[in-house]
């Protein structure tokens, strides 16, 4: 096949997305589109390399489309925006199946609609590993831009789910085949493959005064908590680690530390928001009407720089870091 013609396969693949406001889309030099006008637009990227992200034996190709557009929307999310277009570099070794490779764009096709988000173009190249590289703007009003530093002392810290699931869904793909056909630990498995982006919360929560920061959890409560707090010049005491039921089961049959997942395992991409205190109990109830889901109380914002259990034992930034 040559590049154009998998090009072509690959808008075949994206045609559908709702794009009244892209004038010229995959097929030019550039894509062109007209933003909203009196909205802030918000530019995430994220790249997912084969090895590092994903593995070809552990997903089928359309996870791996789903959990790199994903991942780029929870971005989106984690600022209080919606997404608007996207971009995909694609890199792959010159053997690849090119009907793998379009399988995996199934995979950001299904998600790109859901979400209203217009894939405008991208790139290819040959590479030593599979690459994705998105791109996401997504659109906000001003008055609900969300970011990490505006958290206060006295701020409920919360997550718009449990953690967890993820690190264990790794744990149960590459290393428990024993294990990965119980259905009693799918959940695990999807939330690992094709994790859902909080695109609902995340706007909900954005356009409330009483949100003063957030970020998603792409690396793990450590390090993303501690990330808030240094950019909020703050501290805070976490006193319950909300763990996904079922990875706490299965932790159990594996005699592992659930806690540690919850921590350390990254890539759940649940929003962790801090929130006026005063707030907290009726914002999470009308929070809960609206979308459904539980916001889950983790701790407090404290006036110091550290971020500590109740008990005083510090939490160090101990998620994944590519330079660790
Ligand atoms: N190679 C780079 N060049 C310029 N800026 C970068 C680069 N890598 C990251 N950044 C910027 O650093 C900041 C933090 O990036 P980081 O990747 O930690 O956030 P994130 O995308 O939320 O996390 P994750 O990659 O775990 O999803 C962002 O503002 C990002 O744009
Ligand atoms: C095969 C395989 N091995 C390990 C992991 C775990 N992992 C890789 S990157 C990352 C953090 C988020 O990445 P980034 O910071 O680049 O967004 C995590 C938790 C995986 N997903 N697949
Ligand atoms: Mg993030």
């Amino acid at each position: 096949m040559t590049e154009d013609a998998l090009v072509a396969q690959i808008r075949e693949r994206l045609r559908g997305v709702d794009a009244a406001r892209l004038s010229v889309g995959i097929g030019d030099d550039a894509a062109v589109w007209q933003p909203k006008a009196n909205n802030r637009s918000v530019i995430t990227t994220d790249a997912m390399v084969e090895g590092v992200h994903f593995r070809r034996d552990a997903m089928p190709p359309e996870a791996i489309g789903h959990r790199v557009l994903a991942a780029n929307l929870s971005d989106i999310a984690a600022m209080g925006a919606r997404p608007v277009l996207a971009t995909i570099a694609l890199g792959f070794p010159p053997e690849t199946d090119t009907d793998w490779l379009l399988r995996c764009y199934d995979g950001v096709a299904a998600l790109a609609a859901r979400a209203h988000c217009t894939i405008a173009g991208g790139d290819l190249t040959r590479a030593p590993a599979i690459l994705f590289s998105v791109t996401v703007i997504g659109e906000v009003r001003a008055s609900n831009v969300t970011l990490r530093s505006g958290a206060r002392p006295g701020d409920v810290v919360a997550l718009t789910g449990p953690l967890g699931a993820s690190r264990a869904g790794l744990l149960l793909a590459l290393d428990r085949p024993d294990l990965a056909f119980d259905p009693a630990f799918a959940p695990l498995l999807a939330a690992y493959r094709t994790p859902e982006p909080r695109l609902r919360e995340g706007r909900w929560l954005g356009a409330s005064r009483h949100v003063h920061a957030m970020i998603d959890t792409s690396d793990g409560l450590s390090t993303d908590l501690g990330r808030l707090c240094a950019a909020s010049g703050t501290g805070a005491e976490v006193d319950a680690i909300p763990v996904h039921a079922v990875a706490r089961a299965l932790a159990e049959r594996t005699g592992d530390d659930p806690e540690r997942w919850a921590l350390d395992g990254g890539e759940d991409f649940e929003l962790l928001a801090a929130i006026d205190r005063h707030a907290f109990g009726h914002l999470a109830n009308r929070f809960h009407a609206h979308t459904g889901r539980t916001l889950l109380r983790v701790g407090r914002i404290t006036g110091g720089a550290e971020v500590r259990f109740a008990d005083g034992i510090a939490i160090a930034p101990s998620g994944w870091d590519h330079l660790r």
